[in-house]
């Protein structure tokens, strides 16, 4: 049995109206029937486009948010059914490590005072000096001098508050961290350190990773096995090298097909999968598969009344998708309507027709404009971006 298993899991939030806020006149659909296993010791990359429901889901697990259907089994427990009161015990085994870790710190508090509150909290450490001695050696696992204690998260860099971030995680001994978004805020610099330190806690510690986000790159380093979310719901499953190396599903090859290559001459010829319209509404998701109003190889009808199951094609390799066979053997066409671009799906462009620089920062090519502010892209960096190796310290500031 995986460490943790999420089975059909749905977080449903009412839509409430009155003078009151008394009446539910619907339901944003934000998880909408995921399953999952996550194996001790190893990383599940969660990835897809800002809004897709990663971060809920994260939240659910740790009961951050409530359950509306469906089981989450860690360590041979369903949280989902557990009473409240039981569910703390499970709080300090489970930990989250947010995206900023300047808006997750509280400023007032020095980082001896951050650390030991949950310390405290769950019972760990006889008494201050015990705690103390315990936080030293968490500071120097993630890489912070034990003077850090007496000081305040200001005045740190961004790299550095990550770190205590991970360091408020790790004094509570948890086998799983649920890491959201985990070096989105930081420069790209930096990202590669905190990536690592990650690799080389789960390597020392035998934690297991529940990680969040938009940025493929990201999660292809650190995920041994990847799932792609779009509206709801895993659309794509596999080990990190099988998805990377073939994906199956249209959506995933969309995203893949941003990924720039290093190599111009391939760069210009590389085929570009080019996505039109928005993510819909997760208050209103299309009927039938979520991402049929804007897949290049939408089929009449089923596509739009019969969602599709995620199912293992082999190796464990699971894609949700009617046609994934025929795409591949080109027996399916593409749609007409994708090729004029009306909101309906896609279409095949080279990377110089796109404009795109080889390079550059790939992302979903269809939203820039259209989304709104604030809103981030599935970012695509070339796959050197990440690349952990060599990195100069870039953020000790002190
Ligand atoms: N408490 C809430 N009440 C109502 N709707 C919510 C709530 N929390 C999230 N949502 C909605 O659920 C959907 C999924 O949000 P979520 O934050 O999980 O997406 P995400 O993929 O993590 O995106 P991001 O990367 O931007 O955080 C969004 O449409 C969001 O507006």
């Amino acid at each position: 049995m995986s460490l943790l298993e999420l089975d059909g899991v749905k977080v449903h939030f009412p839509v409430k109206k009155g003078l009151f806020f008394d009446r539910t006149v619907g339901h944003v659909y934000a998880v909408d029937g995921v399953s999952l296993s996550v194996e001790a010791g190893q990383t599940y990359g969660l990835v897809g486009e800002s809004g897709c429901g990663k971060t809920t889901l994260g939240r659910a697990v740790l009961r951050l948010n409530d359950i509306t259907e469906g089981g989450v089994v860690f360590d041979g427990t369903d949280l989902a059914k557990l009473p409240s009161e039981e569910m703390r015990a499970f709080r300090r085994r489970l930990q989250m490590v947010f995206q900023d870790p300047l808006g997750s710190l509280n400023p007032r508090q020095n980082i001896e005072s951050i650390l030991s509150e949950g310390m405290a909290a769950h019972g760990i450490g006889e008494n201050r000096e015990d705690r103390q001695e315990k936080i030293k050696d968490i500071l120097a696992k993630v890489g912070l001098p034990a003077n850090a204690m007496s000081r305040y998260p200001h005045e740190f860099s961004g790299g550095q508050r990550q770190r205590i971030g991970i360091a408020r995680a790790l004094v509570l001994e948890p086998d799983v961290i649920i890491c959201d978004e985990p070096v989105s805020a930081l420069d790209v610099s930096v990202q590669a350190q905190v990536i690592n330190l990650l690799e080389e806690l789960q390597e020392s510690l035998g934690l297991t990773y529940l990680v969040i986000a938009h940025d493929l790159a990201v999660v292809r380093h650190i995920s041994d096995v990847i799932g792609v979310m779009y509206l709801g719901g895993l659309v794509e499953e596999a080990p990190s090298d099988a998805l990377y190396a073939g994906p199956r599903h249209p959506y995933t090859k969309a995203l893949m097909s941003a990924v720039p290559v290093p190599d111009p001459e391939v760069e210009d010829r590389r085929e570009r999968i080019l996505l039109h319209g928005d993510l819909p509404s997760p208050a209103n998701p299309p009927a039938g598969c979520r991402f049929h109003t804007r897949c290049p190889w939408v089929q009449e009808t089923k596509c739009a009344t019969e969602r599709p199951p995620l199912l293992d094609t082999g190796e464990g390799h699971k894609v949700a998708c009617h046609f994934t066979a025929e795409i591949e053997a080109g027996t399916v066409r593409q749609s007409s309507a994708t090729e004029a671009g009306t909101g309906g799906g896609g279409r095949k462009a080279t990377a110089s027709e796109a404009g795109e620089k080889p390079g550059a920062t790939g992302a979903l090519a269809s939203e820039e404009g259209a989304r709104p502010a604030g809103e981030k892209p599935l970012a695509v960096p070339p796959q050197t971006a990440a690349e952990p190796a060599g990195r100069a310290e870039g953020d000790a500031r002190s």
